[in-house]
């Protein structure tokens, strides 16, 4: 992976997310070899450097997911660090036909401890609990903080979620656009060990935070290219008694 602070596993789930359908967990978006595109468009935004990934359909793909697309992964780094992840989909279909798919970038964080991170912005929101059988609960702290094993959708969240690691005194800062829900995921210790990919003792210092748009499918008629982007920027921050230092606050709107 690119950067110290994102841990091996970046996932772009689409088709699908988790088991809430009929493909592989996930879709099969990230299991695939993508391409690289030699000639990419520029980037909308200040990069410093960017790679454009491509992915489209196998023929092995088609007789589960019958329907032709070109997928397109822009990753860009910023000269301050930020990391943007921008996808397109295009529907191909030269039969007419539209498709339906949801998205979820499956980012994970590399934090020092768990037990001592936030995640704010997502306070008062409903959310599906993939630990109750997909119930539809709302989040009554004013954090997300972590004593157990979390696997949740957080729906209709706002552009901006913070993820603050006290003990490093760094925030992530994330931002998202066209991709209105949150997955927020720690196996903890049990799933740790029973998950082959995953270190027993490794859910302690990682943490799943990606924009996702999960709940509304996204429905592409021939022709149409949908986009879905997510910021990443870590900085410096500084926590006390659950607030943030006002200085700090200034310095993450300003970014
Ligand atoms: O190990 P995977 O397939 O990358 O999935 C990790 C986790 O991803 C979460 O989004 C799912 O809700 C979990 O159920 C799953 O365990």
């Amino acid at each position: 992976m690119l950067f110290q602070y994102i841990s091996t596993q970046m996932s772009i789930t689409i088709m699908q997310l988790g088991n809430h359908g009929v493909l592989e967990q996930h879709g099969f978006a990230r299991n695939r070899l993508w391409s690289v595109d030699e000639s990419p468009p520029l980037p909308d935004t200040t990069s410093d450097c960017h790679i454009d990934l491509i992915l489209k359909q196998s023929e092995e793909d088609m007789k589960t997911w019958p329907h032709s697309y070109e997928l397109r992964l822009q990753v860009a780094l910023s000269p301050r660090g930020d990391l943007i992840l921008t996808s397109r989909i295009k529907n191909k279909n030269a039969d007419g036909k539209p498709f339906q798919f949801t998205f979820a970038y499956h980012t994970y964080f590399s934090v020092s401890d768990i037990s001592e991170v936030r995640v704010e912005g997502l306070d008062t929101l409903d959310y599906h609990d993939n630990l109750q059988s997909k119930i539809r609960c709302t989040e009554q702290g004013d954090a997300v903080v972590f004593e157990s094993e979390v696997d949740r959708i957080y729906l209709s969240a706002p552009p901006k979620i913070v993820t603050i690691d006290h003990e490093k005194k760094r925030t992530f800062v994330l931002r998202k656009k066209e991709l209105p829900d949150v997955v927020v995921w720690n196996p903890w210790d049990r799933k740790a060990k029973a998950m082959p990919d995953f270190g027993a003792e490794e859910y302690k210092c990682m943490l799943c935070v990606g924009a996702a748009r999960i709940e509304k499918p996204i429905t592409l008629r021939p022709g149409e290219e949908w986009q879905g982007r997510q910021e990443i920027s870590p900085v410096p921050s500084s926590y006390s008694s659950g607030l943030l230092d006002p200085e700090m606050i200034q310095q993450m709107q300003r970014i």
